[in-house]
Formats: C-alpha cells, sequence, structure tokens
C-alpha cells in the first residue's frame, strides 16, 4: 500500500515525461552495463553495435532483398575480428575456422539460430537444435541416410527429375525463365529423393505446395527476428497465446507419406514397396528406428523429412542459377564444359561417375557455391564455452560470447582465394599452367579448407553429398544437350532464382 502511494505521489509530481526520461536512464545505463560487463571492449567495431544489436537489426533490414553483405564492409574497416553487438564477434581470418567450428570446440549454436526454432512449441530440427551433445545424437541417427555410400542409390530419382525437366523444357519456347525451372526442379528432386514423390512443380508448372511463397515468408521473417532473437520469443509468446497452430499442404503430405511407410514397416511389408529395390531417404530414416527408436519417433522422422526438403532448395537453387548466368555471359567457358563432356563421352543424363575427375565442371559449380546469394540468412554463430576461446593472434573471448565466419565473409578472402575473389573463375579450382603438382596442391588444401559454403565441423551441411549430386548431373546434362544464349527479352524476373536464357538444342548448333 506504502509503495502505490510513493509511486502516486512520484507520478504526479514527474509526469508522463519525467517518468520517460527516468526510463531512457536507466535503459541507457543497463546498456552501458551489459555492454561493459560482457568483456569485449578490446574488439573494435561500430559504436552503436557495441551497446545494442539494433544496429544489427538495422543493417539487416535496410539491405533485405539485395545481394550486399554488410559484414564485408565492416571486415574492411575493422579487421579480421570485429564486434558487431554487445556479446557478438564476427571472424573473417580462415585460420580461426578450426578454432571457432572444429571437433574439438564442440561449441553450441548460438542463440541466433532461435529465430528458425518452430514458433510456438514443436520439436527442435537437426538445424536449429543448439546443445551439441543433443545435436550429436540427432545426426548420428539420420547420418546414415547422408553418406557417401548411401546417396549414390537416389541418382534414378534424380534421372527421374531430369526427365521430367527436359520433358518441360522441349515443349517450352527457346527463349525461357530457365531460372524458375531449375528452382522447380530442385524442389521435385528433394520431394523424390525424400519420400519418392516429387512436389508436382515441374507437372504441375507452378509453386504445387506453396512452398515458395512460404520459404519467401520464413526468409523475412528470419531476417527480422535473427538479429534480435527476442522478437522471435515475443512472436513464439503470442502464438502459445493464442493456441494458433496451421498445418500447410506440405506439413499434410509429408504427414501422410511418413504414415504410410511406418504402418507398412509395422506391418513387415516393406518387401513390397517400390523403395526397398530403389530407396529414398524416408526408407533409411525407418530403418533406423530400430537402432535409435528414442531419436527417430514418428513426429521427429516428419520434422527430418520436412528440413531435408527445405534446407537445400535455395542454396541448390542459387548456385545452380550462378553457374548457368556465367555461362550465359561466357561462350568460351561454355564451349570448355562442352568440350570436356564430349571427351568424358557422357550420356543423357548425364551419370554421377561421369561428372567425376571433370577439372572443368568442378571449378564451375565451385565457383557457383561459393558466390551464391551473400546476403542470405545463415545463423551460424556458435556459443562461447565456459573455459572462453582464443582466437588467432591471441584475441581473447570471454565465456557466452556469440562468435561466427559467415560464408559470404570467408568466400572473398584474398588469403584464401587469391586474388580478385569476388570474380566467378572456374579455373581458380584448376592446376594451371606451369603450377606445380605440390603448389597446386597446397593452394587447393587452403582453399577448400577455408571454404565455408557448407559450413565446417560437427554443424557442417548434412545434405553436401547430395547437393553436389544434384547441381553437377542437372549442369552437365543440360549443357550437353542445349547452347545456352543470351535472352533477347529484358522483362524484369520476378525473384532472383529467376532468369531468362534462349536453349539452342545442341544437334542445331553449327
Ligand atoms: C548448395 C547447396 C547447399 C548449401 C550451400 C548448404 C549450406 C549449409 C550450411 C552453410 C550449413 C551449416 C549452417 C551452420 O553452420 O549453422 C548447412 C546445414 C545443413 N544442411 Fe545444407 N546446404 C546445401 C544443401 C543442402 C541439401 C540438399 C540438404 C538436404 C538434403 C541440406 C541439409 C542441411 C541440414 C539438415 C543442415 C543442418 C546440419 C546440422 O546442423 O547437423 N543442405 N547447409
Amino acid at each position: 500500500m506504502a509503495a502505490k502511494e510513493a509511486w502516486d505521489a512520484l507520478s504526479q509530481s514527474l509526469g508522463v515525461p519525467g517518468l520517460t526520461g527516468i526510463a531512457i536512464v536507466a535503459f541507457t545505463i543497463y546498456l552501458v552495463i551489459h555492454s561493459h560487463t560482457a568483456g569485449l571492449d578490446h574488439i573494435p567495431g561500430p559504436f552503436l553495435a557495441r551497446y545494442t544489436n539494433l544496429h544489427a537489426w538495422l543493417y539487416a533490414q535496410w539491405y533485405w532483398g539485395t545481394n550486399v553483405c554488410y559484414l564485408r564492409r565492416l571486415h574492411g574497416e575493422y579487421g579480421d575480428v570485429v564486434r558487431v553487438g554487445p556479446r557478438r564477434v564476427s571472424v573473417s581470418n580462415p585460420d580461426a575456422i578450426q578454432t571457432i567450428y572444429g571437433m574439438k570446440a564442440s561449441l553450441n549454436k548460438s542463440e541466433l539460430i532461435r529465430a528458425a526454432q518452430p514458433l510456438g512449441k514443436g520439436p527442435d530440427n537437426l538445424f536449429s537444435v543448439r546443445d551439441s551433445k543433443v545435436h550429436g545424437r540427432m545426426r548420428r541417427a539420420v547420418a546414415n541416410a547422408y553418406s557417401v555410400s548411401t546417396i549414390v542409390q537416389y541418382e534414378p530419382r534424380i534421372d527421374d527429375t531430369l526427365d521430367a525437366l527436359f520433358k518441360v523444357l522441349q515443349n517450352e519456347s527457346p527463349e525461357t525463365n530457365i531460372g524458375k525451372w531449375v528452382h522447380y526442379y530442385v524442389y521435385d528432386v528433394a520431394g523424390n529423393m525424400t519420400y519418392a514423390q516429387p512436389l508436382g512443380y515441374l507437372e504441375q508448372k507452378c509453386d504445387a505446395v506453396g512452398l515458395i511463397k512460404q520459404t519467401k515468408m520464413l526468409h523475412r521473417y528470419i531476417n527480422c527476428t535473427m538479429p534480435m532473437p527476442i522478437l522471435h520469443d515475443i512472436a513464439s509468446f503470442v502464438v502459445r497465446l493464442v493456441k494458433a497452430h496451421s498445418y500447410t499442404i506440405f506439413h499434410l503430405l509429408t504427414k501422410q507419406k511418413v504414415q504410410e511407410r511406418l504402418q507398412q514397416a509395422n506391418a513387415g511389408d516393406e518387401g513390397k514397396s517400390e523403395t526397398t529395390f530403389k530407396p529414398d531417404i524416408l526408407a533409411h530414416f525407418v530403418a533406423s528406428r530400430e537402432k535409435y527408436p528414442d531419436w527417430m519417433t514418428e513426429e521427429q522422422i516428419i520434422t527430418h523429412c520436412m528440413v531435408n526438403v527445405v534446407a537445400g532448395v535455395g542454396t541448390s537453387t542459387t548456385s545452380i542459377n550462378n553457374v548457368l548466368k556465367y555461362l550465359v555471359a561466357h561462350p568460351a567457358a561454355q564451349e570448355t564444359l562442352y568440350q570436356e563432356l564430349q571427351r568424358a563421352n557422357v550420356s543423357c543424363p548425364v551419370s554421377w561417375r561421369q561428372t567425376q575427375g571433370l577439372p572443368f565442371l568442378e571449378g564451375l559449380v565451385r565457383e557457383g557455391v561459393r558466390l551464391r546469394d551473400a546476403s542470405s540468412f545463415n545463423p551460424n554463430g556458435r556459443n562461447v564455452g565456459p573455459e572462453g576461446l582464443i582466437l588467432p593472434g591471441d584475441v581473447y573471448l570471454p565465456p557466452g560470447t556469440v562468435v561466427g565466419i559467415k560464408p559470404s565473409v570467408a568466400s572473398v578472402q584474398v588469403r584464401t582465394f587469391g586474388e580478385q575473389p569476388y570474380e566467378f573463375c572456374p579455373e581458380r579450382w584448376c592446376r594451371r599452367e606451369g603450377e606445380t603438382e605440390g603448389d597446386y596442391v597446397a593452394r587447393r588444401t587452403k582453399m577448400d579448407a577455408g571454404d565455408m559454403s557448407f559450413s565446417a565441423g560437427t554443424r557442417g551441411c548434412i545434405g553436401r553429398g547430395i547437393a553436389i549430386m544434384q547441381i553437377y548431373k542437372l549442369v552437365a546434362t543440360l549443357v550437353s544437350q542445349y547452347k545456352l544464349l543470351p535472352a533477347t527479352r529484358n522483362d524484369h524476373p520476378e525473384s532472383h532464382y529467376e532468369f531468362f536464357c534462349i536453349l539452342q538444342p545442341r544437334e542445331s548448333v553449327q
């Protein structure tokens, strides 16, 4: 009662402006204390970033939809280690990759990943789980589905999707939105490999299960919440409060596929299934239930399948489109690739085995992946553990600091990739004229170790092999069948997943 009377007296004497002033001063004092107790005063960075994550948030909103990575500029200005938030540090030195992402450090994912966790209440997935021990168990349960020896079993499913793509292209006018068809191909490969069903993009020639629209909204949401994960917590709280839940067509389709397969397995009917002879990823998930029953419940298998479909579509599409755009603009490079494919006597579709040992194809794809959308979200920060962390150059980071090396920052390091790292240059991955074998191996080892496109260590991309296989096969088959020429139309594509070119069948090429 006394407290209430004191509060009434104070608010009457100060009024609203006075109380607002006190609140602002108190909040500023909190920000200053929060900043100085982080133990990061020795790390340079923008003034505002020392006190609030609003700095990162503003930049993320400002550059949304552009291909600008503001962290590259900050590293240019402040050096290898930059303070980008009160308790956040961005690193550009490739020598720090093992320190931060290596098995020995085994750091937990940072709070930034919260933005990619399910809204409201839902199971964590392989991508979003933070604790490295929990993640290790989850990953072991699914690892077999992604091993080098397993993924070749999925090749017939990529071939089926390539057939579908080429049928569409044959019936299209030669000047076509190849970027859009690539996007549809990648979605259908993902569905076909995951649960033996293309998602219908190439057949229906549209966003068949709404994933393109949803992904766009999700990226917008993550771009807004990731720099300040408290915004995600507020949204999650509201969702829980109103008990809102909506199931998308994609979720229902995945659930149905998983339930059908689990019923078959429980009834001992797998022998009759097509996937016994032509396994998909779900077949491996179901098989792994026996060994990891607690980690492969129905709900978890549904989540793994959904992540599997959405995790690699945008990245694979932009990588392929980068390669194709380069080939359209550089006819000589296209000819080099075509000659390489001719010498390898490739079939149609080009097989995974035939794509091995083709250095120019490899160089093209490595550049396509390395230089994909720089602004793409990637909350790959890690939390420094209780012992702290010492970065190369003896820079100490105290416990609780969020530290990371963004792929888009690592990808433009001169010390890793040589001169003009912003240039798309497939030859940088090949042995140069006059270069000794030893020098080439040393240069390649450095580039391989410094390329963060698929991240590194225990949380590195589990789908890397699958991504590379579907990209190699598409690029090689397309260029072996068609000559790609610049479009004559100049209408503005709707998204960076789209672009036009003319496809001239190879037999008609003079
Ligand atoms: C060019 C294509 C791709 C690129 C550039 C890419 C990139 C990445 C990166 C950078 C990470 C790690 C993020 C971090 O460190 O926090 C990651 C993780 C992951 N990726 Fe990919 N990815 C691609 C394709 C795929 C595909 C096709 C799949 C599925 C078949 C996939 C599934 C995953 C999963 C499940 C994770 C989480 C792994 C874990 O935390 O254990 N990715 N990816």
